[in-house]
């Protein structure tokens, strides 16, 4: 697809995956990372909370370089209306994917899209996705490989957490970090993408 953009884009983002998922598009953007303390937020539920997280990624950025269109994003796991956040240690690691283990969760990715003009536009994408059962053993070698650490709920479904996986519905990408479908539906309504003809 030959998309072009009449305003310089930033990804708000150290996450690789985020990178490779937006060079799909095929548009020029830069990188430009955000100081944000994630667990500063606090709010009601787990959609407000990754909404906020998602804005203070992409506010921080806008700051620096203004007159630019900033994207920021953030993905979280939400089980049983907990939020299952970056492991830290080893321990909490095993204890997120045992609670996910048999059982359907949510991946929510929000999207922050502050435009030249200072406007600010958000949505959250959402996949279900079930587990498969997982017996400790194989939770402990998974673990071990150091998957888990920068990632939400403690699992990569693009790496070898693909193995714990049953199913999902709803958008792929958006659990790798952005959901590159609707992101492109949204900046076509904002007429931030233009098609060819
Ligand atoms: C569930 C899941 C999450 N993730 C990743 C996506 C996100 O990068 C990460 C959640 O952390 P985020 O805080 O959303 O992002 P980040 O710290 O990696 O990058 P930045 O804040 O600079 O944009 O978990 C996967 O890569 N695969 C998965 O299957």
């Amino acid at each position: 697809m030959n998309f072009t953009t009449n305003e310089q884009l930033i990804l708000a983002s150290a996450s690789p995956r985020r990178k490779e998922l937006l060079q799909m598009l095929n548009i020029p953007f830069t990188i430009v990372t955000s100081d944000v303390v994630e667990t500063s937020v606090t709010v009601d539920t787990a959609r407000e909370y990754v909404t906020e997280v998602a804005l203070l990624k992409a506010r921080d950025v806008a700051k620096r370089c203004q007159g630019k269109c900033i994207i920021g994003a953030d993905t979280i796991v939400v089980f049983n209306n907990q939020i299952l956040h970056k492991p830290v240690s080893e321990e909490e690691a095993i204890e997120h994917l045992t609670k996910l283990a048999g059982n359907r969760h949510e991946v929510m990715t929000a999207v922050a899209l502050i435009l030249a003009d200072g406007t600010e536009h958000t949505f959250v994408e959402v996949t279900s996705v079930l587990f498969k059962e997982i017996s400790p053993q194989l939770i402990k070698a998974y673990v071990q490989t150091g998957d888990p650490f920068d990632k939400a709920g403690g699992y990569g479904i693009q790496t070898s957490g693909a193995v714990l996986v049953d199913r999902i519905e709803g958008d792929y990408n958006n659990v790798v970090g952005l959901p590159i479908a609707t992101l492109v539906q949204k900046m076509l309504t904002l007429q931030l993408l233009k098609l060819p003809f």
